[in-house]
């Protein structure tokens, strides 16, 4: 997993690499430059359509100019917009890089710039370094550039953005953000979605080992992390390997989010799925999951069960006392979910009594109803912490960017999934997956690493075929094809 470090540690980073690979800081900038340039390329942007590249006089508008050179270099056509005076000093190596635009590359200053035109905006204007309240020089151009109509890409962060914090003033709002060596923590935050658009991480030749010395509790999850928290499975494995587990949940008129789970446990692999349901609305899980067995008696032994999820459809009403029950005579790590969370929501005196480990996954209203509001993702971050820890519980806060907070402190941002899984559902998916891996004999942690992930991959796949038409069911159908291509047997 790819350590989240903060802006202050970006330059630690940078010199400890050059120190390392014994290359110059002008050869790392060049890195990221061509590293854009090739995602560039792999876009297919049209070369008609002018580029208009805005750069600071530091080492992200050094970026930026490099990005000129080499975009210019493959027949677009580039113009430079000045974000200084001509008194200004620039950083050594944008010095270099500005020194090295070729004559083909129209100069201008950001005043002569006319939004209207047609093209694609490139904002090298402030990277890591901004720091503070904008002044107001920066105001007027952070406003020039997002008068724009046309697509702005912003380099490494949007201008304007504090690396890690959140938004206060004014700031670029672009449709793609091209970060390098690893996204930076504001980039994640959902109140900053519409100034960051989609995001792009461009490796510079950091190796994750470079990271070690730094200290930071944010982490990033991509797919190249995933294998090595699965489990393997023999030839010799049998359907008891695979898990026997318990889904309780879905009341009258919400039997549809315990069948959702139980499809999305069997379809992530258990090996026996059961479903405590209200005995009158059996009918409806039996017809809509034949694979999935119903425990109508009152008083089930838990301990059968090598894994159980609690809450889809559960309701509120008179399930205190289930849920207790629950605590009391099941000692393994839970999931809890929806109307669990709500449950504990109301009943906080039961939070001692959860199983150790077991993991939590709210989404923002659920949370927010758990551990009360907070006036942004930042203090959001810090109440999961703070709840994690204090009770040795994981919780995953849903949503773009999902967090997977854990009981020792580590807080992780998941890297898949789409804009297309916000449809009813979709966190009952989630619920049965993580179930389901726990039931594999899953430690907490691979659990919450390779359910959350692999739910946003099903998402991703149901959403390149069905767009906004996506629904909870499409994700399920996709689980087995994120096996496929995260080549895990
Ligand atoms: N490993 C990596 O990630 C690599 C990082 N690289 C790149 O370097 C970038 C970081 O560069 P950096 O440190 O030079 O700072 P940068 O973002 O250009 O900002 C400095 C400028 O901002 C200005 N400014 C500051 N505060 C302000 C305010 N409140 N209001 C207005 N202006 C303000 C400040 O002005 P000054 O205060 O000096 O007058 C100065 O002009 C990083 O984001 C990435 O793009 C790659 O090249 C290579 C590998
Ligand atoms: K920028």
């Amino acid at each position: 997993m790819l350590k989240i470090l903060s802006g202050n540690q970006v330059k630690k980073l940078d010199s400890a690499h050059l120190e390392l690979k014994v290359i110059s800081s002008f050869e790392l900038m060049e890195r990221a430059a061509v590293g854009f340039s090739n995602w560039w390329k792999s876009k297919l942007f049209s070369k008609n359509l002018p580029v208009f590249v805005f750069c600071g006089a530091g080492n992200n508008g050094g970026d930026g100019f490099a990005i000129a050179r080499l975009l210019h270099k493959m027949d677009y056509t580039v113009s430079v917009f000045k974000c200084f005076e001509d008194r200004t000093s620039l950083s050594e190596d944008a010095g270099k890089n500005y020194a090295l635009l070729s004559e083909g590359i129209e100069i201008k200053s950001w005043q002569e710039f006319d939004p209207t035109r047609k093209g694609i905006l490139i904002d090298a204007f402030l990277g890591v370094g901004f720091k503070g309240a904008l002044r107001s020089d920066a105001e007027g151009i952070i406003e020039k550039i997002n008068s724009f109509t046309g697509k702005i890409i912003a380099v490494d962060i949007p201008s304007g953005l504090p690396s890690d914090d959140v938004l206060k003033g004014n700031c670029v709002r672009a449709s793609i953000t091209v970060t390098f060596a690893f996204p930076k923590l504001s980039l994640l935050f959902p109140e900053h979605a519409r100034n960051v658009g989609e995001i792009v991480l461009v490796d510079i030749g950091i190796s994750d080992g470079e990271y070690d010395s730094f200290s930071s509790s944010f982490f990033y999850l991509r797919d190249r992390d995933i294998s090595g928290f699965h489990r393997e499975f023999h030839r010799f494995s049998h359907k008891g390997d695979f898990g026997k587990v318990l889904l309780i949940g879905g009341s009258k008129g919400k039997m549809g989010a315990v069948v959702l789970s139980s499809k999305s446990a069997l379809r992530t692999g258990s090996g026996l799925v059961s479903c405590k349901v209200d005995s009158e609305e059996r009918l409806i899980l039996q017809t809509a999951v034949p694979e999935a067995m119903c425990r109508l008696e009152e008083k089930i032994d838990y301990r059968e069960f090598d894994a159980i999820g609690v809450g889809p459809g559960l309701g509120t009403e008179g399930k205190t006392a289930l849920l207790e029950d629950l605590f009391e005579r099941y000692s393994k790590p839970l999931v809890l979910d929806a109307d669990a969370i709500n449950l504990l929501a109301l009943n906080q005196h039961l939070i001692p009594m959860i199983p150790k480990n077991s993991i939590l996954t709210p989404h923002l209203g659920e949370f927010d109803r758990l551990l009360g509001t907070s006036v942004n993702h930042l203090e959001r971050l810090e109440k999961a912490f703070l709840f994690c820890k204090k009770w040795g519980l994981n919780l995953v806060i849903k949503g773009a960017n999902s967090v997977i907070c854990l009981a020792d402190g580590r807080q992780i941002f998941n890297s898949s999934g789409t804009k297309y899984m916000a449809t009813g559902g979709s966190g009952d998916v989630l619920t049965g997956i993580l179930t389901s891996f726990l039931g594999q004999s899953y430690s907490p942690e691979q659990a919450l690493i390779c359910g959350v992930f692999h739910h946003g991959l099903a998402g991703e796949l149901a959403g390149k075929i069905k767009r906004r038409g996506t629904i909870a069911s499409d994700i399920i159908e996709a689980i087995p094809d994120t096996f496929i291509q995260l080549d895990i047997s």
